[in-house]
């Protein structure tokens, strides 16, 4: 079957296996839509002019995917059940499966019943693919460069999770999981995959009971330690995202207690594509959780700073040895110092129609790798007074830290900010690739507006001793 013609029909029985849910609404004023030409599979549109506050569509809970809803729990009571533990294959206790875990169980559970699944044509709307790094080879990782982005992935830990609390599950229960007997240990792994990025990408955060009563609002998952409770929402997880939070949002899910539903927060004109919120994502994080970047979400980029790094500057400004480092180390609260530093730019309070009145802008050095480095100098003064006189001399130093830090740090980019942007020129990189590019670009744009606070700061310090010495 032709790929559009597959892609329309799993569209359409999607559709109508919704509209048949009880308590379920789609809106004539909408439509689902191909969106591949834009790398953006599924979205919805709107057919005609919609004012603000309509309903578009309302999902019954029922239609839910998750703990409550599925009937997985009460098959495997003692694996759902969180107030005890379970035995694993070796005999070892463990802790009961956490939210996150949970689900993707019961999505694999969900998955392998195929037609017997009410959600099945849901099944066939989800993806089976990812762009997201979890799924890249080690050669499209290495055009990350130094993001830490790279050390997120997290594959190898989802990997032992899978191993060793899911597959002994699924395997001492295989009459249970359909099929799962004649599946290996690998496929099945790779089928735990496949629902942990569905569910990073797709799934709802929804509130308890009683969250709901104080906070109505909703949220896409933020909430990866297991306490929240998750769900896969049919319909609601068909919306794209915009980043501008107001401007281009221009629909809302209200987490109700029978459904949840899509309301429009403006007007929206025919042919408008119907948009949520995903959140303030730098566009590494949107990499990460969802595949995709955006030029958009480049305000809310960042970049971490190892304490590693800010060390290595120290040393080599002051020219200590390292031990005399580690003896301040050992001064100080170890609880009290931090690994990593995050650089980011104050992106602004929005205007009442949501728009930003300018662009991010960034401000200062992270407040906290500022005073880490302040707290170790005070302990180089103690053990070489020489070296900072005065208070003076400690800033001057401060300042020449924080710009070798992001010098070193920039020098593990093998490529820099300008080759970076005559790449992108380019039309023959792979969409991973690309995306990889514009994720260590935006960092190293990011490296480069810090580093000119810091060298107007140092020439404005210059300026006031030179002014001080005449
Ligand atoms: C919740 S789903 C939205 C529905 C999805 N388009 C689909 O076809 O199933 C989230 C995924 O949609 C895609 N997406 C959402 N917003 C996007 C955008 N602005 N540009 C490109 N892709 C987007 C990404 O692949 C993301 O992982």
């Amino acid at each position: 079957m032709a790929q559009g013609v597959e892609f329309d029909q799993r569209t359409n029985s999607f559709l109508s296996w919704f509209k048949s849910l009880e308590g379920a609404s789609f809106s004539d004023a909408i439509q689902i839509v191909d969106l591949r030409s834009k790398n953006a599979g599924r979205g919805i549109v709107a057919t005609q002019d919609i004012p603000a506050d309509m309903t578009l569509f309302e999902i019954p809970r029922k239609a839910i995917i998750n703990v409550q809803t599925s009937e997985l729990p009460s098959k495997l009571p003692g694996v759902f059940d969180r107030e005890s533990e379970a035995m694993d294959v070796d005999g070892d206790v463990s802790p009961q499966l956490d939210s996150w875990s949970s689900l993707i169980l019961i999505m694999i559970y969900e998955f392998l019943r195929g037609q017997e699944s009410q959600w099945k044509a849901y099944f066939d709307v989800l993806p089976e693919e990812f762009n997201t790094p979890m799924f890249w080879s080690d050669s499209d990782l290495d055009a990350l460069q130094a993001s830490a982005t790279r050390g997120k992935v997290g594959k190898s830990e989802a990997e032992e999770m899978f191993r060793s609390q899911l597959l002994p599950v699924i395997r001492s229960n295989q009459s249970v999981f359909m099929s799962s007997e004649a599946r290996t240990d690998e496929e099945l792994i790779g089928l735990a995959h496949r629902m942990g990025s569905t569910i990073m990408a797709y799934a709802f955060d929804l509130e308890n009971d009683e969250d709901r009563e104080e906070e109505e609002e909703d949220g896409w998952v933020e909430d990866r330690d297991g306490k929240s409770l998750m769900g896969m929402v049919p319909m609601a997880d068909i919306l794209n995202a915009d980043a501008e939070f107001n401007a281009t949002e221009n629909a809302h899910i209200n987490h109700g207690e029978e459904s949840l539903t899509a309301t429009s927060l403006r007007p929206i004109k025919a042919g408008e594509e119907i948009l949520n919120y995903y959140g303030p994502h730098p566009n590494s994080e949107l990499l990460r959780r969802y595949g995709y970047v955006t030029e958009r979400h480049g305000r809310y980029d960042v970049v971490e700073i190892p304490w590693g790094v800010a060390e290595e500057a120290l040393a080599a400004q002051l020219s200590v040895p390292a031990d005399v480092i580690s003896a301040c180390k050992e001064r100080l609260d170890e609880e009290e110092l931090e690994d990593v530093f995050v650089l980011e730019r104050d992106t602004g309070e929005p205007n009442s129609d949501g728009t930003f009145a300018g662009p991010a802008e960034l401000k200062e050095m992270p407040g906290d790798l500022q005073e880490q480095v302040k707290a170790f100098l005070k302990g180089i003064k103690k053990l070489k007074p020489d070296l900072i006189p005065d208070k003076r001399k400690r800033d001057e130093i401060l300042s020449d830290v924080m710009l070798n830090s992001l010098q070193l740090l920039e020098s593990r980019y093998p490529t820099s900010y300008i080759e970076d942007r005559m790449l992108l020129k380019r039309t023959d990189l792979s969409d991973r690739i690309r995306m990889a590019v514009e994720v260590r670009l935006g960092e190293k744009q990011l490296i480069q507006e810090a580093k000119a606070l810091f060298q107007s700061s140092s020439n404005e310090n210059a300026g006031k001793r030179v002014k001080t010495s005449t």
